[in-house]
């Protein structure tokens, strides 16, 4: 559905050392969520600090055309005046996710608690996601698949449920998104709702639905993960939503002045939930230097200012139970890897299979394209640092996935040659500010067409 817009190649070079005081943009799952509990809630949502990007632009949309009345007052600063839940439409046309995940999928929870259809579409990548593990639990609560693409993948028109029915759905992956989707159909039906994940992943949901007004508790379940309880057909009323720096996106000059010698950099206001803070914790262990520093709350959230200097990185072996807590970061830790000393083996990553890209495979061809040494061992990403990258090689290959985008072009700002990928664009759907913002700092990163 989304067209293929016209691809933007990209380089880096070794830069200077890499100085400044920057503040990311919004955080992309809160930002998904505050929109659409504001569709659901009864009132106006005020929302400030919200990511303008494409991903986040495609879920306003939809909740536009699901009967809310959203606004954009100035620069991340957006109302959105709900509809209450039960109180959605039915969309005129299909709704278009473009590249994103986390909407599209939580969006079908939404339709899938209400009596309305709705026909879900998006690009390339979306469309070759796996949506069965989002529409079993929500076929449970009683959505039917109206039709699909083959394997239950996009384009799919949903009819949500005539009387929802409250579950108690225990996901077999560990999955933010599959849990939101479960508890946002919960909204509508009488009774408990139930998640069981064996691995606590991101609480955002449950955090944002406490604070619209829903009964949600959240208890400790077996070794690593949680039971989240719903109590349905809550009045949810508007409140204040103010979005933290996404720790996803600091992640990218995190690193960057973690590998270009002699750096220092300040990134303002990061989120620091534990349930996010992965990558922190492993880069740590890896002996960087980085200090959390004014630590506070922020719109409900942990948030410090993080300050970063260059130094000398060990390789670490990442256990698969933290895979959750850094799912989205993993791309970019493979770059900090190459840079340090030593083997660096990140366990258990099968769920990078399946994101934008398939991110072990993209991640460790990219690494091969830059003269680095690494190996897939089963679902194991092994990447073993000399301290230094050739760069250099053909453009790598980012299949539509920002994410593999921004890591390689952080990767060239301490190679020895350019690294250059084949397409930024992607880049717009999470950090659309990314080059100007790398820019800022004095890194050598250039994207055609002026992005
Ligand atoms: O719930 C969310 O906002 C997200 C959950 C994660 O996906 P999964 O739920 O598929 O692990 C993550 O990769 C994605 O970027 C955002
Ligand atoms: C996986 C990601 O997002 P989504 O699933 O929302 O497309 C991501 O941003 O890295």
């Amino acid at each position: 559905m989304s067209s293929a817009s016209a691809a933007v190649p990209a380089h880096a070079s070794r830069s200077p050392s890499l100085k400044g005081r920057v503040r990311v943009p919004g955080d992309k799952s809160i930002s998904h969520r505050a929109l659409i509990l504001g569709l659901l809630a009864v009132g106006e949502t005020r929302i400030e600090g919200l990511l303008e990007g494409d991903d986040v632009l495609a879920t306003a949309r939809a909740c536009e055309a699901l009967g809310a009345g959203v606004v954009r007052l100035g620069e991340g600063s957006w109302r959105v005046r709900g509809v209450g839940v039960g109180g959605l439409a039915s969309p005129a046309a299909p709704l278009d996710f473009g590249n994103a995940g986390t909407g599209s999928r939580l969006m079908m929870g939404v339709v899938a608690g209400h009596p309305i259809e709705a026909t879900f579409d998006g690009d390339a990548s979306l469309r070759s996601r796996p949506m069965r593990r989002i529409l079993d639990p929500l076929e449970r609560m009683g959505a039917t698949v109206v039709s699909c693409a083959e394997g239950g993948r996009l384009p799919l028109t949903l009819r949500g449920a005539e009387r929802a029915l409250p579950v108690e759905y225990e996901s077999p992956v560990p999955s933010a998104q599959v849990k939101s989707a479960v508890l946002l159909a919960g909204l509508n039906a009488p009774g408990q709702t139930v998640v069981l994940e064996r691995e606590a992943t991101r609480d955002h949901t449950e955090r944002m639905l406490r604070a619209f007004g829903a009964e949600v508790s959240v208890e400790p379940w077996g070794a690593h993960g949680r039971r989240v309880a719903l109590s349905g057909e809550p009045e949810l009323s508007a409140v204040d939503v103010i979005v933290p720096a996404d720790p996803s996106s600091a992640a990218f000059p995190l690193v960057a002045a973690l590998v270009a010698p002699g750096s220092e950099v300040t990134l303002e206001g990061v989120m620091t939930n534990p349930l996010r803070s992965g990558l922190l914790t492993t880069l740590l262990e890896m002996g960087a230097d980085i200090r959390l520093e004014n630590a506070r709350e922020e719109g409900g959230e942990e948030v410090a200012d993080l300050l970063v200097r260059g130094g000398r990185l060990s390789g670490v072996d990442v256990p698969p139970e933290r895979a959750p807590s850094m799912i989205d970061e993993y791309p970019i830790l493979a770059v900090a890897a190459a840079y340090a000393t030593g083997e660096t083996r990140m366990r258990g990553l099968h769920e990078l299979r399946v994101k934008e890209s398939d991110r072990l495979a993209a991640v460790h061809a990219g690494l091969i394209a830059c003269g680095v040494e690494a190996r897939i061992e089963g679902d194991d990403l092994v990447v073993v640092g000399h301290g230094r990258v050739p760069g250099g090689g053909p453009a790598i290959a980012t299949h539509l996935d920002h994410r593999i985008a921004m890591s390689f072009l952080v990767m060239g700002l301490g190679a020895e040659r350019p690294v250059a990928v084949d397409d930024a664009a992607m880049i717009a759907t999470s950090f659309p500010a990314f080059g100007p913002l790398m820019r800022e700092l004095g890194a050598e990163i250039h994207l055609e067409a002026g992005a």
